[in-house]
């Protein structure tokens, strides 16, 4: 088993409901297990800033996959929420990222791990910090809770909920998704 870290974001449509679906959705997959997740936060657009704000989050899974099949499940999973590409960094219905898989660094052309932007943004750092702030980066050797204490734009990152449950839950599948 490895444990895996993977950021959601949605912008478009049901926000909240987006999110659920997809962990949900997520932990439904052959070998994937979602063991907790961080509260949900608001968060103003960073790179295409003309699109309505983002809610963001990170869970943590534990998985028998490799990187590929994760990636595969993670793609499956948003194209059946109907998230449709048109414009980089541009508005989604979800967006999964694979932020970080073990202490694994992968560099190929359709899978980069740690994901490659994940160190300069707060919509990533800040609700990650809430459920891994002691897991380190590689191969940068520094920890969530180092890199989220220097991001830029920290003020654009809000929690809206409290429900996030930053306990392990294993007594039973799907527990910890609010
Ligand atoms: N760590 C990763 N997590 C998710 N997708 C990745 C990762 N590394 C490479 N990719 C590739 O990137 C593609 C997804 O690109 P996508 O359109 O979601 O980028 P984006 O979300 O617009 O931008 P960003 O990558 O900056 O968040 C996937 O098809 C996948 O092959
Ligand atoms: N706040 C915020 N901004 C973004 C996001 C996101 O999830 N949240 N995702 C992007 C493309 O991956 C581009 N910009």
């Amino acid at each position: 088993m490895t444990r895996a870290f993977i950021g959601l974001g949605t912008n478009l449509g049901e926000r909240t409901a987006n999110l659920k679906e997809a962990l949900t959705r997520l932990d439904r997959q052959e070998g994937i297990r979602v063991v907790r997740v961080s509260r949900i936060y608001e968060t103003k657009p960073v790179g295409l800033l003309e699109q309505p704000d983002f809610l963001n989050r990170c869970a943590e899974v534990e998985t028998s996959l490799s990187p590929a099949e994760l990636l595969a499940a993670m793609l499956r999973v948003e194209r059946d929420l109907h998230r449709v590409r048109t414009i980089r960094w541009g508005p989604r219905t979800i967006d999964l990222d694979l932020l970080l898989m073990g202490d694994q660094v992968i560099r190929e052309p359709s899978l980069t791990v740690p994901h490659p932007r994940m160190t300069e943004r707060a919509f990533v750092l800040i609700p990650l910090k809430e459920i891994a702030s002691d897991v380190v980066i590689p191969p940068t050797g520094r920890t969530v809770g180092q890199w989220a204490e220097e991001v830029p734009d920290r003020d654009h990152v809000r929690p809206i909920s409290c429900d996030g449950q930053t306990e392990k839950n294993d007594s039973r599948r799907g527990g910890v998704i609010p």
